[in-house]
């Protein structure tokens, strides 16, 4: 076995149907009084609930929480959390509530207790990010890294079965690119396998019946097991081509994922064959690359980034910008095959 370095990270996860009713019982483990809670505006009503099981311990709702945390928007949600005196965040939703909630803790160290609604993952991971100017800068932090998270399905019931797609597979980018990522090591590795099988099983489930709450405790589980591989170890080329599609080209950000990840997957097939034949352990067939593309297409999600909005002329433009500051990868980044790669992506090709 290769020598590696694995860093356990903090953080409590309580898990299961009804698990919302433990809340005022976190709250209290966190010694959090006065707990500020953040949703986007469209899950208001999930945030007062919120607010109403922590009682007297609810210093508010801000409710204006939009994806890539514009820093207007974290100023803003800064400010309350001073002005009402709150001591913890409380973040109802996806990917981008988490974000403003990390924003918070960046600059104030308040705790957060995430509470996660769809499978972006970020609850489990010291990543933060925040756009400026139109550039949306990442980086890790401790401090931003959830103290506490609640998984409760019957919270994901509501998410559409579009966006359960897409976003579950948003999870498998994170676990398939750990497989590979540069500082990786076996106990990711299983996490990885494990998150991916799970996400395999659950998406098709909830594309039947976005009721089974057993489906949906399964994506959960699979969802909080890529997380936390995200939150380990590097990502790669997939998610560099994801943050300059979702960056510069303003594309939504579990579809761009679905629909790149099988071409990234391709074009490292043959530099990870170990990491390719774990994805396909997980989601069955002969190919990682086929497997997902199939999964995604077979359960209604876009396989074209020309679906989604990007333009033909967008994608010279777009492999230019990927190729700027690299993010390690198992095969060198070679301009010519990473314009196709895009071209595929743009066509919607099934991978061979
Ligand atoms: N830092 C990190 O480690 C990570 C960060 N991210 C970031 O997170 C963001 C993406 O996260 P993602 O979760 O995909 O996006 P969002 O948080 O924007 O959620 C996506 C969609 O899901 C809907 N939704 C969420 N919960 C429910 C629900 N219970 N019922 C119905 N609809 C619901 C939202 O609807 P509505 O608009 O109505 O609220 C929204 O339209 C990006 O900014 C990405 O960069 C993603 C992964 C990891
Ligand atoms: O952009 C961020 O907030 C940080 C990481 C991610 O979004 C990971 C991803 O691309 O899903």
């Amino acid at each position: 076995m290769k020598a590696f370095v694995y860093n356990g990270q903090p953080g409590r996860v309580v898990f299961g149907a009804g698990a919302l009713a433990q809340l005022g019982h976190e709250i209290e483990a966190l010694g959090a009084r006065r707990a500020l809670v953040l949703s986007t505006p469209e899950q208001r009503a999930s945030a007062e609930r919120v607010a109403d099981l922590l009682g007297p311990r609810a210093a508010g709702v801000f409710d204006r929480a939009v994806m890539h945390v514009p820093i207007e928007t974290a100023r803003e949600a800064r400010d309350v959390a001073r002005q009402l005196g709150a001591d913890c965040a409380v973040a109802i939703g996806g990917g981008s509530t988490t974000g403003l909630g990390k924003a918070i803790a960046l600059d104030s160290g308040l705790p957060i207790l995430a509470i996660p609604t769809t499978y972006a993952g970020s609850e489990m991971t010291p990543i933060y990010g925040i756009t400026e100017a139109g550039l949306k800068k990442t980086g890790k932090d401790a401090k931003v890294l959830p103290r506490t998270v609640i998984y409760d399905p019957e919270l994901t019931l509501t998410l559409p079965v579009g966006l359960s797609v897409t976003s579950g597979i948003n999870a498998i980018a994170h676990a398939a690119e750990g497989l590979y990522a540069v500082d990786g090591n076996p106990i990711m590795d299983l996490m990885a396998e494990e998150g991916i099988a799970a996400l395999g099983r659950a998406l098709p489930a909830i594309r039947a019946d976005a009721g089974d709450i057993e489906a949906r405790g399964q994506a959960l589980y699979g969802a909080w097991l890529c997380g936390v591989v995200l939150g380990n170890v590097g990502m790669a080329l997939h998610h560099k081509l994801c943050h300059t599609l979702g960056g510069s080209f303003n594309l939504p950000h579990a579809e761009t994922h679905t629909i790149v990840l099988p071409h990234a997957l391709a074009y490292n097939a043959a530099a990870a064959p170990q990491a390719m034949a774990r994805v396909v352990r997980a989601l069955g067939g002969t190919s990682a690359a086929q497997a997902v593309f199939d999964l995604a297409q077979a359960n209604g999600a876009p396989v074209a980034l020309r679906d989604i909005g990007l333009q033909a002329a967008d994608v010279d433009k777009a492999c230019e910008i990927a190729l700027q500051n690299q993010y390690p990868n198992p095969r060198s980044l070679e301009r010519g095959a990473i314009r196709q790669l895009l071209q595929d992506a743009f066509e919607g090709k099934r991978p061979d």
